[in-house]
């Protein structure tokens, strides 16, 4: 006879690392029995629901996704970062919407140089290339993130392009296994798997490819790599480099937890959608990225997001385990996203010194609570982004 799976969580101290391998495709013929496969699914979910509950980040193994590939991404990006000239950088830098060469420009998709990236008022140091699902020109809903990714030149580095193309399919079977594991999480008894399918016809996705220099080699020599916020999407699957005493997760006491990497696992983190899914029984929780050491870290977060029309609003599900009353309004995904990134213009002189403080900015109201915003402004060439 099977083992049930366990229902209580323990107190965590650092993350948990959960084992996603009975919801990979290959995992039917690692069970001898169905009702085994349903165990094994449920001990995963339970752990799932702790996880997210408690600390809202965690280790992924058991994820399908090789070594091979993962290290590949890595590589090509730190080669892309280290050995790119500043004018192929350039040449496929983010434009403000319509103010690139023919009106091109999308506001988000690009090369940003270190100090452009902006969170919480206070300058980034770090350089990215941020992608997004490319969409038709035409398509409306999605105005004005339209339009293809810049790639760096196919003459220079030729792998770049292939690698994350077939890296971003990679991360889209995952995303869409882990949303099963999370519908189940929510919803074991009768166990239920496809809550989020309504919502992940075609989902929507973020791919940001980050380069941090030292803090050490600012001018302050110090401040933030990436400051402090919440993801604001639906699950982010963090693939970074062996740096260490880097990225840093908000405890509910409000100290740090280093997440450093784990070998061979994913540093995954819910997002704002799934805690307005859960009506806040699982909250978004706040990081930051501090790399003090002397290396040049990389990492390649990959925002799983719902589709873009999706409207978001807390699940019956959710509602009954926290009172039954709806704590954030109704949002499409889209929408929500448009009014974070593109909604707030800020004016910032154009040479503001990197963690220079920027004026305060009223959050959005979250079911009546203040909320971190997500939102990006452009105003004098600094492009501000508060996840
Ligand atoms: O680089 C990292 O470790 C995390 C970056 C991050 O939190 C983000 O881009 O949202
Ligand atoms: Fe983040």
């Amino acid at each position: 006879m099977a083992e049930k799976p366990p229902t209580a969580c323990t107190p965590q101290t650092a993350l948990p690392i959960i084992d996603l391998t009975p919801f990979l495709p290959i995992s039917t013929s690692l069970y001898s029995t169905p009702q085994a496969h349903l165990v094994a699914k449920l001990t995963t979910a339970a752990a799932l629901n702790c996880a997210c509950r408690d600390v809202g980040f965690f280790y992924l193994t058991g994820h399908g996704i090789p070594e091979e590939q993962r290290r590949t991404v890595l590589k090509e990006a730190r080669n892309w970062f280290i050995n790119a000239s500043k004018e192929e950088k350039e040449a496929i830098k983010r434009w403000d919407i319509g103010k690139g060469p023919g009106g091109a420009g999308d506001g988000a998709r690009g090369y940003q140089r270190v100090g452009e990236n902006v969170t919480g008022g206070l300058k980034d140091w770090h350089e990215a290339i941020d992608h997004y699902r490319p969409v038709p020109p035409t398509d409306p809903p999605y105005a004005p993130i339209h339009g293809p990714n810049p790639w760096p030149s196919l003459q220079t580095h030729p792998t770049f392009k292939p690698t994350f193309e077939s890296y971003t399919e990679s991360c889209l079977s995952l995303g869409h296994a882990l949303l099963r594991a999370l519908s189940l999480a929510l919803h074991p008894s009768p166990p239920k798997e496809d809550l989020f399918i309504e919502f992940l016809h075609n989902p929507f996705w973020v791919m940001r490819i980050i380069g941090y220099p030292p803090l050490s080699s600012s001018p302050e020599r110090e401040g933030v790599s990436c400051g402090e916020h919440t993801d604001y999407g639906c699950i982010t699957l963090l693939l970074a480099d062996n740096t260490r005493g880097a990225l840093q997760v908000r405890d509910k006491n409000g100290g740090w937890i280093n997440a450093d990497p784990l070998e061979g696992a994913y540093v995954v983190n819910i997002g704002d959608m799934l805690e307005r899914w859960t009506n806040g029984l699982w909250e978004s929780t706040r990081h930051r990225v501090v790399h003090g050491s002397g290396n040049y870290r990389v990492s390649v977060p990959f925002f799983f997001e719902p589709d873009w029309v999706a409207r978001i609003k807390p699940l019956e599900c959710c509602l009954a385990q926290t009172g039954g009353v709806p704590k954030y309004d109704e949002v499409m995904y889209g929408e929500h996203l448009l009014s974070m990134v593109l909604g707030n213009f800020m004016t910032v002189p154009p040479h503001t010194p990197p963690h220079t403080p920027l004026p305060a900015i009223e959050p959005p109201r979250v079911g009546g609570e203040k909320k971190a915003p997500a939102l990006s402004a452009e105003a004098g060439g600094v492009s501000i982004i508060i996840r």
